[in-house]
């Protein structure tokens, strides 16, 4: 992989070498371990990509004050330690790795879970000290007691398995599981936290930690549970309320608990998880779910790779906040990724100069139609039309608009874009593929997707409407407002509208020639027959013609090697039958 000058990337926290060694070849990769959170933020705007584990926060300061990163990897699940909505904001694409410690952290469920049940860390510790204390850890077997797991995902479903082979009955409180998949795995599904809260032996919760599992564990669940069961958290700190907890186990109602991990780590001295942490009932560990050889290995490996994908323009295939788009899918939008940036910028070029340097629409059909219309996620699509469009306009600096941000961009601009997939063979040309961009008056309120408003038919003069496809990697404009065109996309174009009757490129050419400015390609897009009638009017005048005179516009199209200054296209402007003429950077 050959970059122009090697990205940085941040590694604050202990990533295998696996991973790192894979991203060195091309990428510089700095290991800086223990940074504060200040060290964090005077280093982060050097960086491309920042790699992490739970522990760094990645929080909004942070991103904002990152200037060139692009990608947030977190070697792991969980992302709570990264804020997912400001990256969005900021088109930073956050990418995890969802698989690669599951069965790590479902075998140290489990490790956990057959501990507590035969006292394992205290009768060891016990013993340690000298002591020989058999009657006293007694222990319980697991064989044929209830498992009952909160969230049934990838970890646990593993833990039911796992458990399945231990002979336990497991059942799980999941709204979102399939049936098929827990029949699958032997596992009872029920529809209640307190059906499933009465019926066990051991809970043990598999959720990420949103609002709806915020404290979802606390008195009054603990004390619906049998006296004598025993709890687990090896999801996230949060999940339970840690001083209910600490009391319950106080109290007896609860006969032991197996924490990995805690609403603060490493937890304040004295809070409540301290406390917890004390209990001699507690079996405790730091965060130690997902660390093992294997699953570092392959969290490591999964995210690097990702992050050498991303910093080469490529999709991620585990984001956060990115939607999933098959390899196959994002290689055939490529060109059309470019074609469709270049309709949006043209747009806005064109149009805003025409309308006296305002975007004055901002509601636009996006149409695709041949073999484009066959592919459905067309998001690249829809985020490359809005980058496009803002792009000329735009004076924030770095206008970063990508997949990630498009709709959010699109929203907070007051932009509405109605993708349409047509596959009517009879509605497009003889190209394989062609995309449409119509603009029409706004009247939706929702960013992607509104219905075609037909109710108010525009006149094909005041109709703004750019096509394009594209051969191989080649773009090409098929139609510019009224005029049938075929010209690249590339470069500095000017464009003229002219009455087609003779000298006109002559006249354009000898002003072009006068100011030193070369022209590589001229083409002329006439007036399409089908799109509008010929606008009545005479020659170099604002008076109308001599009765029975129409002549035909046309638009002239060249490639010029540098911008015109603004007198070449008042003068331009000025010269009869030149009805309009500006320049267009694509
Ligand atoms: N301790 C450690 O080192 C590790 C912890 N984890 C944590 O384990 C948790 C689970 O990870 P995965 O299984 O990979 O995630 P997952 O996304 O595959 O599964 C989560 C499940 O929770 C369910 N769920 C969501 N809200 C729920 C609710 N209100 N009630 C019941 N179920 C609900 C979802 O439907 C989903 O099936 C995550 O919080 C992750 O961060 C994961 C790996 C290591
Ligand atoms: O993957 C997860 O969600 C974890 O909790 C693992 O965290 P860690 O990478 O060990 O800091």
């Amino acid at each position: 992989m050959l970059f122009q000058s090697r990205p940085k990337v941040l590694v604050p926290e202990k990533l295998s070498q696996d991973g790192l060694a894979l991203m060195r070849s091309s990428l510089d990769v700095h290991e800086r371990k223990d940074l504060s959170a200040d060290e964090l933020l005077e280093i982060i705007p050097e960086y491309d990509a920042l790699l992490v584990r739970s522990e760094t926060k990645v929080n909004a300061a942070v991103l904002r004050a990152a200037r060139r990163l692009k990608v947030v990897a977190r070697a792991g699940v969980g992302v709570d330690n990264v804020d997912v909505q400001e990256a969005t904001k900021l088109g930073i694409v956050v990418v995890n790795s969802p698989s690669g410690n599951i069965n790590s952290a479902a075998e140290h469920t489990v490790a956990l879970m057959m501990s507590m049940a035969r006292n394992i860390p205290a009768s060891c510790a016990s013993l340690k000290e000298g002591k020989w204390e058999r009657s006293k850890y007694v222990g319980v077997e697991v064989k044929g007691k209830t498992l009952s797991i909160i969230g049934l995902g990838k970890v646990g479903l593993t833990v039911a398995r796992l458990a399945k082979g231990l002979g336990m009955n497991v059942n799980a409180l999941d709204p979102y599981a399939s049936a098929s998949v827990a029949a699958s795995a032997s596992v009872t599904l029920v529809s209640s936290l307190t059906e499933l809260l009465t019926s066990c032996d051991f809970l043990t919760i598999h959720t990420p930690l949103i609002a709806s599992t915020r404290g979802m564990i606390a008195e009054a669940e603990l004390s619906q549970m049998k006296k004598g069961s025993r709890v687990l958290n090896v999801a996230r700190g949060g999940t339970f309320d840690e001083g209910a907890l600490l009391a319950a186990l106080e109290s007896g109602h609860i006969a032991g608990a197996a924490v990995d991990v805690f609403t603060s780590e490493p937890p304040a001295p004295d809070s409540p998880a301290a406390r917890l942490i004390a209990h001699p009932r507690a079996v405790v560990t730091p965060h130690l779910g997902a660390s093992t050889v294997e699953a570092q290995e392959n969290v490591s490996v999964d995210v690097c790779q990702q992050v050498l994908e991303i910093l080469q323009g490529s999709l991620p295939r585990s984001a956060v906040n990115v939607p999933i788009i098959l390899p196959e899918e994002y290689k055939k939008l490529q060109p059309f990724v470019r074609l469709v940036e270049k309709l949006g910028s043209l747009y806005t070029q064109h149009y805003a100069t025409t309308s006296g340097g305002s975007m004055t629409q901002n509601t636009f059909d996006l149409i695709y139609q041949g073999e484009l219309a066959s592919i459905t996620n067309t998001k690249p699509l829809f985020a490359a039309l809005i980058k496009g469009l803002l792009s000329p306009i735009s004076s924030t600096e770095g206008l970063n608009v990508n997949i990630v941000n498009a709709e959010l961009v699109a929203r907070e601009r007051g932009i509405y874009v109605s993708e349409q997939h047509s596959r009517d063979p009879s509605e497009h040309s003889s190209y394989s593929s062609l995309v449409t961009l119509v603009a029409r008056p706004p009247s939706r309120s929702s960013s992607r997707a509104p219905a075609a408003d037909t109710s108010v038919p525009v006149p094909a003069q005041q109709q703004r409407i750019i096509s394009g496809t594209c051969s191989g990697d080649q773009l090409l404009i098929t139609r510019l407002g009224r005029f049938e065109a075929s010209f690249e996309p590339e470069g500095t174009l000017l464009i003229c509208e002219n009455y087609d009757s003779p000298g006109k490129i002559g006249v354009v050419g000898s002003i072009l020639g006068r100011e030193g400015i070369n022209i590589n390609f001229m083409t002329v897009a006439p007036l399409s027959p089908k799109h509008a009638l010929p606008v009545p009017s005479k020659e170099g005048t604002q008076e109308p013609p001599a009765k029975g005179v129409f002549l035909k516009e046309s638009l002239m199209i060249l490639g010029i090697d540098r911008n015109v200054p603004p007198h070449v296209t008042t003068d331009l402007g000025k010269e009869g039958g030149i009805l309009s003429a500006y320049a267009v950077t694509l």
